[in-house]
């Protein structure tokens, strides 16, 4: 736990820098657009009703242009950053923009368009209250099985909890995990596993099924059925 984290507005790191292979447009998948608007702009107008007040945007490389366009509506201050080969790669160097932060940093995908204010707003009062690491889980719907050589276990799903965006940080447990990544050379998939990998403690708040992330087609098919059943 920190005793440092709540002395600041809370800003956001909004990854939108993929190519979106599974996807398979003709553009980035953070320039698609659900209900006439991009993926990146739903993502950061959620933050931004959830309480955050200026976003960095990680963008590919030669796509700036098109990023600012797609953001030249947003509520918020934006900042586009290029990003990088991998996701990790991508907070790093988007993370060096916020040097300045002295409050919660939220870190989310782009590709997590219909996040909740309520869920935001969740992670900013957890870290405010102390926690360095915050991330918004649902319970698992399926069974899970592990493999074991040519067979397989049952695995107890009641104590497993699938992980979205935002993930909020104290932003020196934040910093601490991406250059401990960095330095021991370690590939995460997200950034609580950073911070973690660096010591610090992970905790819990509750998370969406309307917060999916948009992977293949069919995830945009069901983000347009969430719009509107919320009208
Ligand atoms: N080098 C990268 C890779 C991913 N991301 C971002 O991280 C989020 C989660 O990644 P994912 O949904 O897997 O997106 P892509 O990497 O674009 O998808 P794919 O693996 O299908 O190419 C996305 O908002 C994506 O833009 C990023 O900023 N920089
Ligand atoms: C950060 C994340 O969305 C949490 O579930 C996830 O780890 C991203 O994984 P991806 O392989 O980059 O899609």
């Amino acid at each position: 736990m920190s005793d440092r984290s709540s002395s600041g507005p809370a800003v956001a790191l909004v990854v939108a820098a993929g190519s979106g292979v599974r996807f398979g447009a003709d553009r980035p998948k953070a320039l698609v657009e659900l209900a006439g608007r991009p993926l990146v702009a739903h993502a950061v107008a959620a933050l931004a009703a959830g309480g955050v007040v200026r976003a960095v945007v990680t963008v590919p490389a030669g796509r700036e242009e098109s990023f600012a366009e797609a953001l030249r509506d947003a509520p918020v201050p934006v900042d586009l950053v290029v990003g990088g080969a991998e996701r990790q790669d991508s907070v790093r160097l988007g993370l060096a923009r916020l040097a300045d932060a002295r409050g919660p940093i939220l870190v989310h995908d782009a590709a997590r368009p219909l996040v909740p204010p309520a869920v935001v707003a969740a992670v900013i009062d957890a870290v405010r209250a102390g926690a360095d690491a915050v991330v918004p889980a649902v319970p698992v719907a399926d069974s899970i099985r592990r493999i074991a050589g040519r067979t397989s276990a049952v695995v107890d799903r009641a104590s497993l909890r699938a992980v979205q965006t935002p993930q909020g940080f104290a932003p020196q447990a934040l910093r601490a995990g991406h250059q401990h990544v960095l330095d021991a050379g370690l590939v995460v998939t997200d950034d609580a596993a950073a911070c973690e990998a660096a010591g610090h403690p992970v905790s819990l708040v509750e998370g969406s099924a309307d917060s999916l992330k948009i992977t293949t087609p069919a995830d945009l098919i069901m983000a347009e059925a969430i719009l509107v059943a919320r009208g």
